[in-house]
Parts: C-alpha cells; sequence; structure tokens
C-alpha cells in the first residue's frame, strides 16, 4: 500500500495562493474549537466567570436606560427652569456614576482573570497533542504546516486576548443585543410613526427611528462585508510572513556561529530584507484593504449621531415631543446603531480572529492528520534475536521507494555496520527501526525497546546543568557527582567536571566532537542491550573515535550493535554488514560482503 498523499496546501492558502477551506469545514472547527474549554474540566469556574460576565452585558443596559431617563428628566427640567428639582437630579446623576465605576472597574478584571485561564487551558492543550504521538517531529518531516510553534504561543495568544479576542467580541455581541432591546423601548416613546398609503389604505407604523436605523445598518453592513473580504485574505498574508520573519530571525540565532564561519551574513541578511519586503508588500494590501473600511467606519459613526436629529427635530417643532424626548431619541439611536451594527463595527475584528482561527484550523488538521502506517513498529522477537525486520520497503513520504531490505535479523551480540553512499537511506532505516519512520510496509520487531539505545550525530541536549544533559533521560540525582566525574575522565573531558552543576547553553556551548562524547557517556551510564549509532563519531578525530569504540567494546562486550559509519577503518570494530546500494541491500558477516 502506497503512503497517501502529504496534506499540503496549507501555506498556499494561508498566502491566499489557493482557495480556502470549505466554510462548513471551518465552522464546524470553530464550534469545536470554542466549545473545549467550556466542556474541560475547568468548566465550574469557566462558566462561573462567563455567568458574571453575561450579568454585567444586562445590567449595564439597565444602567443605560437609567442614565438615559436621567437625561430626559434632566432637561425638561432645565427647559422648565426647575430649579428646585436640580439638587435631586444631581444627586441621582452621582448613584448612577457610582453604578457605573463598579462596572468600568470590576467587568474588566474579570474578563481578564477569564482570559487567562481559557489561554492557558488552550495552550497546555495544544502542546500536549502537539508532542503526542510524535507529531511534532511527523509535522516537521512532512513539511505539512509552517511554524506550529507560532501557532500555539501568537495564535492562540491573540484569540484569548482580553481586548479584542474572540470572547470578547461574542460578549460584546451580546451586549449589543441586550442594548438594542433597552434602545428600542426608548425610541418606541420617542420616535414619530412612519405613515403610508398603501392601496389607499393610510398605514402607521410606530418607532420610524428604529427602522431607519435597521435600513442604515444593513445597508452598511452589506458594504462591509464586501469590503472585509480582500480586508481577511490579507490579514492571513500578512501573519504568514511575520511568522516566516520570526522564524528566520530564530534560524540566524540558532547558527550564529556556522552563518560567521561561512561568511554567509550577506546571504542571510539578503533572506531577511525579503522577509521584511513581504510584510511590507503585504502590510501594504492590508492598509489597502483597510481605507475602504476605515472609510465606511467613519461616515458610520459620524452619519449615526446626526441623523435621529434631522428626524425628530421637526417632531419638537410641531410640539409633539419634548427637547428631552429629543435629547433622549437622540442618545438612544445613537446608541442603537453601534449596538445594531455590531456586526459592521467589529468586522475587521473579527476578520482578524477569523484569520487566526483559520491557522489554528491548519494546525489542528495537521496534528489530527491520521497518515496510514504502512509499516508497523512491534514489540516481540524470537528467542536470541534483537531485531527482527520481515517484508520491509522503507519509502520517501511521496511513495518512492528508498530501501528494499525484505526478511532481516540482528541476533543478540552481533555488531552490524550499515554502509552506503551519502542519501542512499541509512539514516532513514534507523529511524525506521526507531518506529519513527512509518512511510513503506513491512514490519519491524525489537526485543525490547526500553533497553535499546538510539544515538544521532547530532545529540540532543537538555536545556539544564551539564550533569543532566550527561544523565539524560536518567534525572541527575540518579548519580553521583563522583560517578559523573569519573566519566568525564574517560571520555577525556574532565575538564568540565567542575562545570558539571553550571546551567549553560551547553547544546551551544559544546563541540560537535564533544557532544558525541556525551553521548558516549550516556551509552556507559544507560548500559543499552540494543544500541543504534548514527555517524555517533563523524565529530571526532581518529584517537578519540578508536577510543569510543574500545570504550564500548571493555564497558559493553556483549551489547548488540547497529551503527552506520562511513570510515571504513571502523568496520573491524563489526562482525556484520548491511550495504545499501541503490535502494537494494546485501547483508551477512562482514568478511562476505564486499
Ligand atoms: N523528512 C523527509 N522528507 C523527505 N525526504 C526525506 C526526509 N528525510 C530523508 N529524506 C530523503 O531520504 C533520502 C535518504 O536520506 P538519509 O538521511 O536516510 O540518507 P543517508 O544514507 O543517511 O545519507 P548520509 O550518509 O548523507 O547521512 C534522502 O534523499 C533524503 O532527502
Amino acid at each position: 500500500m502506497l503512503p497517501q498523499p502529504v496534506p499540503s496546501g496549507e501555506s498556499r492558502r494561508e498566502t491566499g495562493l489557493a482557495p480556502p477551506q470549505p466554510a462548513g469545514d471551518r465552522w464546524r472547527h470553530a464550534l469545536r474549537f470554542f466549545a473545549s474549554y467550556w466542556t474541560s474540566k475547568d468548566w465550574k469556574v469557566a462558566w462561573g466567570y462567563l455567568l458574571v460576565l453575561v450579568a454585567f452585558q444586562f445590567s449595564g443596559a439597565y444602567v443605560f436606560v437609567l442614565m438615559n431617563r436621567w437625561q430626559q428628566r434632566f432637561f425638561n427640567s432645565v427647559e422648565a427652569r426647575e430649579v428646585a428639582a436640580f439638587g435631586g437630579l444631581v444627586a441621582a446623576y452621582i448613584s448612577i456614576l457610582a453604578l457605573q465605576m463598579v462596572f468600568v472597574v470590576v467587568e474588566p478584571l474579570v474578563k481578564r482573570l477569564l482570559c487567562i485561564r481559557w489561554r492557558v487551558y488552550l495552550t497546555q492543550t495544544y502542546v500536549d497533542r502537539w508532542l503526542g504521538r510524535n507529531r511534532y517531529a511527523e509535522i516537521e518531516r512532512l513539511r505539512m504546516i509552517d511554524n506550529p510553534d507560532q501557532r500555539i504561543a501568537d495564535d492562540l495568544r491573540y484569540i484569548t486576548d482580553p481586548e479584542l479576542g474572540s470572547m470578547v467580541i461574542l460578549l460584546d455581541a451580546l451586549s449589543a443585543l441586550v442594548m438594542v432591546w433597552a434602545t428600542v423601548a426608548i425610541l418606541l416613546e420617542t420616535a414619530p410613526p412612519i405613515t403610508l398609503a398603501l392601496f389607499g389604505t393610510a398605514i402607521s407604523i410606530p418607532g420610524s427611528t428604529i427602522w431607519y436605523a435597521v435600513a442604515y445598518v444593513l445597508v452598511s453592513s452589506v458594504v462591509m462585508v464586501l469590503l472585509g473580504k480582500p480586508y481577511i485574505r490579507s490579514m492571513m498574508r500578512w501573519q504568514h510572513r511575520e511568522a516566516d520573519f520570526r522564524s528566520n530571525l530564530v534560524h540566524v540565532r540558532r547558527n550564529a556561529a556556522q552563518i560567521g564561519m561561512a561568511n554567509a551574513v550577506q546571504i542571510e541578511r539578503g533572506s531577511l530584507r525579503i522577509n521584511v519586503e513581504n510584510i511590507r508588500q503585504s502590510w501594504r494590501s492590508v492598509i489597502r484593504a483597510q481605507i475602504g473600511l476605515n472609510m465606511a467606519n467613519g461616515l458610520y459613526d459620524r452619519l449615526g449621531s446626526i441623523i435621529p436629529l434631522f428626524i425628530l427635530v421637526p417632531r419638537y417643532f410641531a410640539g409633539a415631543i419634548s427637547f428631552g424626548q429629543v435629547m433622549g431619541g437622540r442618545d438612544a439611536f445613537s446608541a442603537l446603531v453601534p449596538q445594531l451594527g455590531f456586526f459592521v463595527h467589529f468586522y475587521p475584528r473579527m476578520a482578524t480572529q477569523i484569520s487566526y482561527i483559520n491557522r489554528i484550523k491548519a494546525l489542528d488538521d495537521a496534528i489530527d492528520y491520521e497518515r496510514p502506517a504502512g509499516i508497523t513498529a512491534t514489540i516481540g522477537t524470537p528467542a536470541g534475536v534483537a531485531v527482527a525486520v520481515t517484508g520491509l520497503t522503507v519509502r520517501r513520504p511521496h511513495g518512492e521507494p528508498l530501501v528494499i531490505l525484505g526478511d532481516w535479523q540482528v541476533r543478540d551480540g552481533e555488531r552490524w555496520v550499515i554502509r552506503g553512499p551519502s542519501g542512499a537511506g541509512k539514516s532513514t532505516l534507523l529511524r525506521t527501526i526507531a518506529g519513527l519512520w512509518p512511510d513503506g510496509e513491512g514490519q519491524v520487531a525489537l526485543a525490547d525497546r526500553s533497553t535499546a539505545m538510539f544515538v544521532p550525530q547530532r545529540l540532543y541536549l537538555p536545556l539544564g546543568t551539564l550533569k543532566a544533559a550527561i544523565c539524560f533521560p536518567d534525572a541527575p540525582e540518579d548519580h553521583d557527582d563522583s560517578a559523573i566525574a569519573a566519566l568525564l575522565d574517560m571520555v577525556h573531558l574532565s575538564h568540565l567536571a567542575d562545570d558539571m552543576h553550571a546551567l549553560r547553553m551547553w547544546s551551544e556551548e559544546l563541540s560537535p566532537g564533544e557532544q558525541q562524547r556525551v553521548a558516549l557517556m550516556r551509552i556507559l551510564l544507560q548500559k543499552p542491550s540494543l544500541l543504534i549509532l548514527d555517524e555517533a563519531t563523524s565529530a571526532l578525530d581518529p584517537a578519540n573515535t578508536q577510543h569510543f569504540h574500545q570504550l564500548l567494546e571493555a564497558q559493553l562486550p556483549g551489547i548488540t550493535l547497529i551503527s552506520v559509519v562511513h570510515d571504513e577503518r571502523l568496520h573491524r570494530y563489526h562482525d556484520h554488514a548491511l550495504v545499501i546500494a541503490d535502494g537494494r541491500t546485501s547483508a551477512g558477516p562482514i568478511e562476505e560482503i564486499a
């Protein structure tokens, strides 16, 4: 069975070069994404905070109505010169103001508390899922999406932002609904009816201002949706370019020494310039797309405060309503229009959020993608066999065969060398044995995974002390300092003994050859029964390379060894050979294999 094609095109989608995913899929994903926190084990606190926030939206509308009524009373009493009522009105104002202050202080606080909990939950969940089932490695191996790290760190932060995030937009929507209800009630008291003559009958529709507001908002919404589409596209492209720039900067920082040695500063500067130029260009298209949106928003706000006066003042002139009602009506209309036009007003915010959620969807798709494992990795072999391979063909991700191995067995205590030209598939075969390469067909069985150890060319050094790096995966406390000092001496690194507990960037400080000797120390500490080495001495000088293998032989005499080595002088430390040439393999005792 050939592996299925790798899902691709996400980057093309995100840069706007390919059409977006179907809307139905995106909606379903967004629903699942939002529901996840509110049904998580933190649900009690989450819903508690949310209910408080919802209650705030309702009481906010109530305070708005109080303030509006107060305004009507105030202007009417000023117009009627009711001096005696002035003190009472000021006192009433102070009480309403005090209420408003409670909202101003407490509401943002609750919002922030909820948003940080939500962010922590989402971030932990995504980190776990990304690291689970080897997805982080598989996503990189197949280059499924770019910058999953930034999606987790940044996009989730923007979605849960307490000022501009998705939940705040939804709360604003609720607040808009409640306010619409409150302002409609006020406008019904002040707005003149619309009178129409239909087939000779006079029809009177109450609350003309409301209908004008609805028509006003509907027309603006259509305009905004049309203007917003290119805005979403350009925002996504811009985010993508920003992420590329950040990851290139990290790349330069990580490879600082190599770049210096290779005199590649010009090249890196050029590529960073291209990144910045790409940002500039995509930002320009964001700005262009924003011009129309800003203009429409500006007109929308300004006209919204003047139109009600044009409608209500003639009625005041006709003596049908009081001056207080004109001011109250204008206030309610001005409140109604932005609330009704929530979608209009917040479209740019929603558009940005949609693009973040789409990036998270791409991450979810990559994490959830189940690539049928053509090669099965199992535990359990016949007695005396350390590795049993059956019917194995290793393929490249897109299906072409890389190594056709068929059946192969490594018996306990055998020492195999894997040979072949560069690019033949030696490292990939080792990854397959480790169960990290699923593309192809056949079966790989290990006698015991827990006593097998894989040592790649570049060692993984965790952040922490040198002792922690040497003891990994054991905890540093599991081994005495004196034992580690003796090992350092054994591998000719005794000068590092005093720095054993120093917290430094060891992966950047130790030379590749020193790191390979740290790997040797790990081997001697862990004493694996099966050791798989991928050019594990490539950075060592000949004397240290000999020493590496001699130490292995002396300290771990019965070990089963599979190693990829280019240096023919090292073949004598092995008794069997597997040679890969043009995808075909030949295997057997070393003296029989040419
Ligand atoms: N993640 C990947 N996606 C696509 N192709 C890959 C991937 N990893 C390895 N390959 C390809 O598989 C082939 C074999 O690579 P591999 O690293 O196994 O070779 P090798 O024999 O170990 O080479 P060398 O001796 O130079 O280390 C190469 O052509 C490489 O480009």
